[in-house]
């Protein structure tokens, strides 16, 4: 078996480009109004008709034309109504007034022919059949329109009502039914899986010495999320080959396997060195793997992964290191993520740095920092194994390889959890 080769070493700018080029945005899926808070847009919503599609009345009262006093005249009565029964917001649009007549309206309901406005319940009284203005009303009410909400008057038919790439609110989701709408195209979020190496790691409870508590399960379905991707299914192999090439490979022997193999992105964490309890790239190897990215010139993070498996899922091999599989997230796995839904890749942000670095053997520098008087302080707690300046950290900065002065603009990763 030849060795699965890819580019060592990847520029980290090269890296997420790499990543966000390496997939086809995925199609469209089309789901439920009901289904769509929080999706993202595919398409822009139109009106199927224009909003509102008649003229309807904003007030309880009546329609009236001319001037007062006006003789009211009923809706059809109910056997004479084309529907067979009383649909009031509809029967008021079946009266023709003429001058002088006015007939009872409910909000919503359709104005009548010839109607001049609308008199409001509170400024009217009846005597009999005759309605007229009360105390409370203006001399001229109602004038001409008043209380009416006009056809078309939110939006023309055909009319763009939502633009595409939004992520769906309640207010756009009603919108969306307002404009006729059943369903939404929106983007597929990617299907991702995990899988977990490291026989020395523990879920649960407090670690032995040559034990670790488990850093990723509990977070990375929720940080995959803020990503745009949804986790299926997470699993763990142990550190053997052949478990781990069972585990990665297409075959589906359980509905876990089968969830897995049917996925777009496999996200792995561990082995990805070259020790003998490191098996992910000798696995890519074995399973014929095309590998994309075999090591990126960053620190932390360097082992990371990007590989395309024959079945065509890919597979990200984040290193064991907490903050290194952290820093590979936003490297490699939101590019990814970002390019499997058409969405642009991020262009990072630039902040000043508050520090001096040095040169460092050609690769870039992922250094959580904390904003103070508007310049980046690198965290303490930074280590490739440690979490705590990530944890209180503002973003990420990128310290370019041959280092930089106090008081420079560095490039940096927003945290999408502040986004
Ligand atoms: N001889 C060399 N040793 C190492 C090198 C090297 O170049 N030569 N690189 C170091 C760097 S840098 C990294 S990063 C790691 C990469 O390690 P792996 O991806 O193979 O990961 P593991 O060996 O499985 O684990 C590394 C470390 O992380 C801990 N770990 C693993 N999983 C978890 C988890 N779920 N939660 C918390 N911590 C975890 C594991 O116990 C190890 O301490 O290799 C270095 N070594
Ligand atoms: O490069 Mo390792 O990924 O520093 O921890």
């Amino acid at each position: 078996m030849s060795e699965a080769v890819g580019a060592h070493d990847v520029d980290w700018r090269e890296a997420r480009r790499l990543a966000h080029g390496a997939g086809m945005p995925l199609p469209f899926q089309t789901i439920p109004l009901a289904d769509a808070l929080g999706q993202t847009l595919a398409e822009p919503v139109h009106a199927l008709q224009a909003i509102p599609h008649y003229a309807s009345s904003a007030m309880d009262g009546w329609a009236v034309n001319g001037d007062a006093p006006w003789t009211l005249v009923s809706h059809a009565p109910p056997e004479e109504h084309p529907r067979g029964r009383p649909a009031p917001h509809a029967d008021s649009g079946e009266v023709s007034l003429a001058p002088g007549e006015a007939t009872f309206i409910l909000t919503g309901g359709v104005v009548p022919q010839n109607a001049r406005g609308i008199l409001r319940t509170e400024h009217g009284s009846i005597r009999g059949d005759v309605l007229d203005r009360n105390d409370a009303a203006r001399a001229d009410e109602p004038s001409q329109h008043e209380h009416v909400r006009p056809a078309g008057e939110e939006a023309e038919e055909g009319s763009e009502a939502i633009p595409a790439g939004v992520v769906l609110n309640p207010a756009q989701i009603a919108l969306a039914a307002v404009c006729g709408h059943d369903t939404l195209a929106v983007l597929r979020a990617p299907r991702v899986s995990l899988l977990m190496t490291g026989d020395e790691v523990i879920e649960h409870g407090l670690p032995h010495a040559g034990q670790v508590r488990d850093t990723f399960g509990p977070q990375l379905p929720g940080f995959v999320a803020m990503l745009g991707g949804h986790v299926d299914v997470a699993g763990r192999a142990k550190d053997d080959l052949d478990d781990v090439i069972a585990a990665i490979s297409a075959e589906a022997t359980d509905e876990f396997s089968l969830a897995r193999a049917s996925g777009d992105v496999l996200i792995t964490t561990g082995g990805t060195g070259s020790s003998s309890a490191d098996h992910i790239r000798r696995a890519l190897t074995e399973l014929g793997a095309e590998l994309i990215i075999d090591g990126i010139a960053m620190r932390p993070g360097h082992p990371t992964l990007l590989a395309r498996l024959p079945d065509g899922r890919f597979l990200v091999g984040l290193p064991g290191n907490p903050l290194a599989a952290m820093m590979a997230m936003l490297t490699v796995a939101g590019p990814l993520l970002a390019g499997l839904r058409g969405s642009p890749l991020q262009e990072p942000v630039t902040v000043t740095s508050a520090d001096a670095f040095g040169p460092l053997r050609g690769r870039s520098r992922l250094v959580p920092y904390r904003l103070e008087g508007g310049r980046a302080v690198p965290s303490t707690h930074q280590r490739s194994g440690m979490l705590r300046g990530l944890a209180a950290a503002d973003g990420v900065l990128v310290v370019p390889a041959e280092g930089c002065s106090a008081g420079d603009a560095v490039p940096a990763l927003s945290l999408p959890w502040l986004a």
